[in-house]
């Protein structure tokens, strides 16, 4: 039986209800590409725009006054969210996970990182931070080292984190739960392990605060990014908790408006926290529907939400693995395992699974999940990925199997 009453929940969500192709029911399985919209945060923008839109931080009158406070507050609420208890100053807006990545790797890496220094990452990472880092690692004369991943249950191997994270260490950046494997790494782990050696850690939450509690004073990150749109919000935003005293310490890469305290021909100071590292009108309306995706998240109970997104998975792992030629990638079934689970067929390309699965109305992903490294690492050109969310059901997995099926029938 479910924590949640899902039958109830996904009344919240009208295009559940929509029919495609050749009027087939949707069943909507791409939740780790982005999640769908309760109509309570859809409901935000109407108001917003109908009722207060005004620039934030600037104006007296009362319109900005509005929208200024509830932009400001939203950035409180996405804090208290992930457990940051410096509330705004610690929570900035971002664009989404992949901007706040890019936030952190020119703001601070650029000016701290140089010859010598190494940035631990792992092999799972999505092309968000793996990139990132990589790339700025090539511009400032730095290292990049990945900790290895078992392929055989998409584990980290924390006996080689232990030998890369040393002296020479300045940052590990790791996925909190994989977008391909589903594994959920050892995060407060890895971050005292960087901590021994004065290095920073950067958690990438994208994947994890949807579907769990965070705590990132109890994980002991320096940063952790996320995205509104994983976590039945709107795309356009993300958040990107940072512990105060880096972010007081730490130069903003982006200027303009907003960001700023004084200006003169000469030189300029800086705004307070968060504000100097939003530069430029925000997205305003999205901000505001952030905090309420995280109020209806808070409201349905995120033990409740992973509760639910443990069983529907359970029970995908289990007919999945029934299937003759289908192999699943990832921690076992007995293992802790995110809300998703990728697989092949054997003697089905990946894409061509997709295009049957979406004949018979299931989104899913097909293709290298933005971490093209891992899946050359296993030796697979792509996978097939069924990611569920709260507003999955069991019988739902009837027409995951039967098109994949199918899909046997056509060209295995
Ligand atoms: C672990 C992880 N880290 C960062 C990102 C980037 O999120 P953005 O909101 O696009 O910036 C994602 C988004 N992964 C999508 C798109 S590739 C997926 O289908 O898996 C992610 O899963």
């Amino acid at each position: 039986q479910s924590p949640l009453d899902v039958e109830r929940v996904r009344e919240d969500f009208p295009i559940l209800d929509r029919e495609v192709g050749d009027g087939v029911p949707l069943v909507y399985f791409d939740n780790a590409a982005t999640t769908q919209t309760p109509n309570e945060v859809i409901d935000t923008f109407g108001d917003y725009y109908r009722g207060y839109n005004a620039n934030v931080h600037r104006g007296i009158h009362q319109l900005s006054q509005e929208a200024s406070i509830a932009y400001e507050e939203a950035h409180d609420r996405l804090a208290e969210f992930v457990g940051a208890s410096g509330e705004r100053e610690e929570m900035i807006f971002t664009k989404n996970t992949t901007e706040a990545a890019n936030l952190v790797a020119y703001a601070w890496g650029l000016n701290e990182l140089g010859e010598g220094d190494e940035i631990v990452l792992t092999e799972m990472e999505h092309h968000s931070t793996l990139v990132t880092w990589q790339q700025m690692a090539k511009r400032t004369g730095a290292e990049v080292k990945y900790i290895r991943v078992d392929p055989e249950d998409g584990s980290l191997d924390m006996e080689h984190a232990k030998e890369l994270i040393g002296p020479d260490t300045a940052m590990v950046s790791v996925v909190h739960v994989s977008n391909v494997l589903g594994t959920v790494n050892p995060l407060s782990e890895l971050a005292d392990m960087a901590h021994e050696h004065d290095a920073l850690i950067f958690g990438d939450g994208a994947q994890a605060v949807p579907n769990r509690p965070v705590d990132v004073e109890d994980l002991d990150v320096d940063f952790y990014a996320f995205s509104g749109h994983k976590m039945a919000g709107p795309t356009g935003v993300g958040g990107l908790y940072g512990k105060k005293a880096i972010l007081e310490e730490m130069e903003p890469f982006m200027y303009g408006g907003e960001m700023i305290r004084r200006v003169t021909y000469e030189d300029s100071s800086w705004n307070d926290l968060p504000w100097k590292y939003e530069a430029g009108t925000p997205l305003i309306a999205e901000g505001i529907a952030f905090a309420v995706a995280a109020d209806y998240l808070d409201d349905l109970g995120l033990k409740n939400i992973r509760a639910h997104e443990e069983r529907v998975t359970a029970e995908a792992y289990d007919r999945l693995s029934r299937i003759d030629g289908l192999e699943i990638y990832g921690p076992r079934e007995d293992e802790e395992r995110a809300g998703l689970v990728s697989f092949n067929l054997d003697g089905v390309h990946a894409h061509d699974l997709s295009s049957i699965l979406n004949d018979h109305g299931v989104a899913i992903r097909a293709g290298d999940h933005c971490t093209q490294p891992l899946h050359q690492k296993m030796d697979i050109a792509a996978s097939v990925r069924a990611s569920f969310y709260l507003y999955n059901t069991v019988e739902e997995l009837d027409a995951l199997v039967e098109g994949i099926e199918s899909a046997k029938d056509i060209f295995a």
